[in-house]
């Protein structure tokens, strides 16, 4: 059968991109998406949005729910301030092995934690194994019905605090309905929509930024 699409993508990194140079690993992955196969990276159309949210919470603890290959697991770490923590979980065993060696081509290893296992089993484990009592910013990729019952999940461990940022893609493709309702009406979520498009397409998709107010 061959390779998979994942290790087709870390084949093309490890040819293509410089070693310890994260900016040429994002530009591997966009090249190889946009031009041999498509694959489920936030992209280099939503990418720019996320790094900006990224630079502007510049934050000392972040969480990653859906990590896929890695590649926004590259782009936020590479602006986080030393000292900082990113801690990316992923569902798929073979998604996180491919995640691992792009995350250290990029050189970033010791910037990241990468932890294999579903969303909602990891969160209430989390302050106990990382010793983290709550998180600065918040990256939502991973299954679109799981956002909703995560964030709630996050509230009820204490792992938000006045001022965490929440961004969540695919709000529009494939969709994110009641994660949407939820953050745009409820009192304790300041909410925004960065209209983009589906990565490497011209389909509508956005990112939504929601701060909680405690
Ligand atoms: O499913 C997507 N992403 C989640 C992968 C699920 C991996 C998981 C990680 C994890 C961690 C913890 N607990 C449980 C889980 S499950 C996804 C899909 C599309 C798409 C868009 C149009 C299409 F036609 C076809 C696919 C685009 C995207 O940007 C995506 O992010
Ligand atoms: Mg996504």
């Amino acid at each position: 059968t061959g390779l998979s699409r994942p290790q087709r993508m870390l084949k093309a990194v490890q040819k293509n991109a410089t070693k310890g140079d994260p900016q040429s690993v994002i530009a591997a992955i966009d090249y190889y998406c946009r031009h041999k196969e498509w694959a489920m990276n936030v992209g280099d159309d939503k990418g720019p949005i996320l790094d900006s949210v990224v630079s502007e919470v510049n934050p000392s603890t972040a969480l990653e729910l859906g990590t896929y290959c890695g590649y926004s697991t590259v782009r936020i770490a590479r602006l986080l301030s030393p000292g900082s923590k990113l801690i990316t979980v992923e569902f798929n065993p073979a998604y996180a092995a491919v995640a691992r060696q792009i995350i250290a081509h990029a050189g970033l290893q010791n910037k990241v934690t990468l932890v294999e296992g579903g969303s909602g089993d990891l969160i209430p484990k989390i302050k106990e194994q990382f010793g983290i009592t709550s998180f600065d910013f918040v990256f939502l990729d991973h299954w679109k019905d799981r956002y909703l019952p995560d964030i709630k999940l996050l509230e009820d461990c204490g792992l938000l605090k006045k001022g965490s940022v929440l961004l969540a893609d695919n709000v529009i493709c494939p969709g994110t309905p009641e994660y949407l309702e939820y953050v745009r009406n409820s009192p304790r979520y300041k909410s925004q929509y960065f209209q983009s498009y589906l990565e490497y397409t011209k389909a509508e998709d956005g990112l939504e930024k929601s701060v909680f107010l405690g």
